[in-house]
């Protein structure tokens, strides 16, 4: 009886029966044993084997085959007609054909199966040494994404430093000109919210200077932001607007309430004696609706016409200059 189906088969394949019986055998064990695909074969298996492996097979192989129906990966000696022995791997594995019990034994070269292992541990090796290149590359990159994160840090320190320091008066600690923009912002998104300009100039500052040294003229100007922060509501934004000259802007502020602040100034800086002297300010007050394009521009411009105006008239009081009516305090 033979099995077409196993001559397809790329390795050597023998089937036997219980008897230990050569049932098949397909033209890839002809080859592999005797280098020829016609050569008969014995009757018994058996005869296939060296002793040794014959030996081996009666007291192991068979006993496991017929107990579990299976056996793997066997390490055996083939018989070859020139008398030399060939290394071998064998599976074999019991099963129902043409209604006869049979064993189907697959036979792989050991050699051939030595050099696949050492090519996969080959392979492995490979692996291994690129996984941990990975590992590393992967490690060197969360180490330079660690130090750019923590440049990052420093440069935006820096740069909110640097933000604060060119929107900050020195002398005073105030915000500067430059931080008036950011007060604009502060006066709401919502366009028709009234607001009103407080410039607040120091009178006959240059005589502070002149009579007392410029040093104290500094003091009097540090003195003269504290007393304005003193009569400034938590919301107002207050600069130094130049020389002796500070803006203070009162979001959601009418004429009414804008007067009455300046007048709480004018109070506070009588009462402070900033720098130890006896000092006086002149107010220029404006009024104005928030326009869409949130340009204070020209509210500053009356603020400041009204300062001239405050001056003009003798100084020491406030000018109000707006939509409303010009008033003077
Ligand atoms: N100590 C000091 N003086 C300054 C500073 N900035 C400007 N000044 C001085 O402020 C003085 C301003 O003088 P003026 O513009 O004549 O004004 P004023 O003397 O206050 O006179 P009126 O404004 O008309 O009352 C000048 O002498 C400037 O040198 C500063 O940072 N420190």
């Amino acid at each position: 009886m033979t099995f077409d189906i196993f001559s397809e088969l790329p390795c050597a394949v023998l089937v036997t029966d219980e008897h230990e019986r050569v049932v098949s055998a397909n033209p890839n064990l002809n080859a592999l044993i005797c280098n020829a695909q016609n050569a008969l074969f014995p009757e018994f298996m058996d005869s296939l084997l060296t002793r040794a492996s014959s030996i081996f097979c009666q007291t192991h192989v068979w006993p496991l085959l017929r107990r579990n129906g299976e056996v793997h990966e066997v390490f055996l000696h083939l018989h070859r007609p020139n008398g030399s022995p060939l290394p071998v791997m064998t599976n074999i594995k019991k099963t129902l054909m043409k209604d006869q019990v049979v064993y189907i034994w697959l036979f792989f070269l050991a050699l051939e199966r030595s050099r696949f292992e050492s090519e996969l541990l080959e392979a492995r090796k490979r692996s291994e040494q690129l996984t941990s290149q990975l590992q590393d590359a992967h490690e060197r990159l969360r180490e330079l994404n660690a130090q750019l994160e923590a440049r990052m840090v420093v440069t935006e320190d820096a740069n909110r430093s640097l933000t604060i320091l060119t929107n900050t008066d020195s002398l005073t600690g105030l915000g500067n000109r430059r931080a008036l923009e950011s007060a604009v912002a502060k006066l709401g998104q919502e366009s028709d919210a009234t607001f009103s300009i407080l410039m607040v100039d120091i009178d006959h500052f240059k005589t502070v200077n002149d009579t007392y040294s410029h040093d104290r003229g500094d003091d009097v100007l540090r003195d003269v932001g504290q007393c304005l922060q003193a009569a400034a509501r938590q919301s107002d934004t207050l600069v130094r607007y130049g020389g002796e000259e500070f803006a203070l802007i009162l979001p959601n502020s009418d004429a009414e309430q804008s007067l009455r602040v300046a007048q709480r100034v004018h109070e506070i800086i009588a009462t402070a004696r900033p720098g130890g002297i006896a000092l006086t300010v002149s107010i220029g007050a404006a009024t104005a609706k928030l326009d869409k394009s949130h340009d204070i521009q020209p509210t500053l411009k009356q603020a400041d016409e009204a300062v001239y105006a405050a001056k003009h008239q003798g100084r020491n009081r406030t000018v109000h200059r707006g939509s409303w009516n010009s008033t003077s305090l």
